[in-house]
């Protein structure tokens, strides 16, 4: 038996609905297979700031911290849109990776077969793809400093900051080396060499590490090539490895091959410790509390907790093929439904996937 305490962070939009069909997954997985699981709830994001003043209450930090696995929804919507960078919902979420130190975000692509008609691409296309990227998630342009508005000769101006230590790129290049050895044995490292000082170092340091993993093949891609290739050889990427901002706007690509971005999940990881599961998606305001959204990703982030974060292979296995059985028995949310005739609400999408894990 496994004794684990989850801490759960809704957070907005689409957030609550997708996390209880996620914890309603992973309480019937305890159930069948004797564990124990306890679940916290926490605030984060906008329904953070209404309720605490900020995006990431201390208290929030603490029982994530303490917690051996966090399920995350999404944060983040129009109710807070107006208020500045570093008070916005999206910021509780970069703090509480940056807090954590969890640099190495997940995040598998993988066609389900009964779904292959949903991917705006050809059958053939499609079909194939499974692939992981491995983006980093603690470092680059969302965390540089400076970060500031200022004004300069009379017109306002604004600063990111875009920068890398060799050691942060090092790690998450092993992780992707690592990955690789359990996949087919291809890493492409995708940056923008031919014109960022931090992309330079990154390929130099890809290279370095690779000479540890003599038995992985290793290509560089630059990312605006990555993006089309992504859509015209998408069967051809094994282990996607990439810095922070080109992670995030890929795997929203890469989400279509599958069909809907409803359907990815992910993991963010440091180097021990706990670890975050959320969906790849965001608060979709434009479907929140209309019971519609596809709460596969989210069940599938739950699986890769149980994988990842409780070493319970055989649990994550059944949650998997449980989101297979459904997507082949037909259950489709709007999302990746092709019309409108048999569309299934959030909650019966996962009354279906509790239906199958027996
Ligand atoms: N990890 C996160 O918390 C996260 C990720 C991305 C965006 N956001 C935030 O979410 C808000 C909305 O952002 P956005 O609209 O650009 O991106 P989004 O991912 O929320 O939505 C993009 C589109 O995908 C659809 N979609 C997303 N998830 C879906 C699901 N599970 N089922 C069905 N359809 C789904 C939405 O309806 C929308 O049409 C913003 O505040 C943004 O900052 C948060
Ligand atoms: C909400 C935002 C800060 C976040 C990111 O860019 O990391 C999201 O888009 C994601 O992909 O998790
Ligand atoms: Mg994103």
């Amino acid at each position: 038996m496994t004794q684990k305490t989850i801490t759960v962070l809704p957070g907005d939009g689409i957030g609550p609905e997708v996390t209880t069909a996620a914890i309603e997954v992973l309480e019937r997985i305890a159930q069948k297979f004797h564990h124990k699981f306890s679940f916290q709830e926490g605030y984060i994001g906008g329904s953070a700031i209404d309720a605490k003043g900020e995006p990431l209450p201390e208290e929030t930090k603490e029982m994530s911290a303490k917690s051996d696995g966090i399920l995350l929804g999404a944060v983040g919507g129009p109710d807070w849109d107006h208020l500045p960078g570093a008070k916005r919902p999206e910021k509780g979420l970069l703090e509480i990776r940056k807090s954590l130190d969890l640099y190495a975000n997940l995040r598998p692509v993988k066609a389900y077969s009964s779904l292959v008609g949903a991917s705006p691409l050809k059958r053939e296309k499609v079909e194939e793809v499974d692939f992981l990227i491995v983006r980093e998630l603690t470092g680059g342009l969302y965390f540089g400093e400076p970060r500031k508005r200022e004004e300069v000769n009379g017109e306002e101006q604004a600063v990111d900051t875009l920068v890398y230590k060799k050691s942060e790129i090092r790690r998450i290049v092993k992780r992707a080396f690592e990955a690789a050895q359990l996949r087919k044995g291809k890493v492409v490292s995708v940056d923008k060499a031919n014109v960022l000082e931090s992309s330079r170092l990154w390929r130099e340091t890809v290279d370095e590490c690779k000479t540890d993993y003599s038995n992985v093949e290793l290509d560089h891609m630059l990312v605006d090539n990555a993006a089309m290739q992504l859509i015209s050889q998408p069967d051809a990427f094994d282990v996607i490895v990439t810095e922070n901002m080109f992670g995030d706007i890929l795997s929203d690509e890469a989400s279509m091959l599958t069909g809907s971005l409803g359907l990815l999940p992910s993991a963010s990881l440091g180097a021990t410790g706990v670890g975050l599961y959320e969906p790849v998606h965001g608060s979709a305001p434009d479907i929140a509390g209309k019971n519609l959204a596809n709460p596969l990703a989210a069940i599938a982030s739950s699986a890769m907790m149980l994988k990842y974060g409780f070493q319970l292979e055989k649990e994550a296995a059944r949650v998997e093929e449980a989101i297979e059985k459904v997507l082949g028995d037909g259950y489709r949310t709007a999302d990746i439904a092709q019309d409108s005739t048999g569309v299934v609400t959030t909650t019966e999408m996962t009354e279906a996937v509790i239906k199958a894990l027996e």
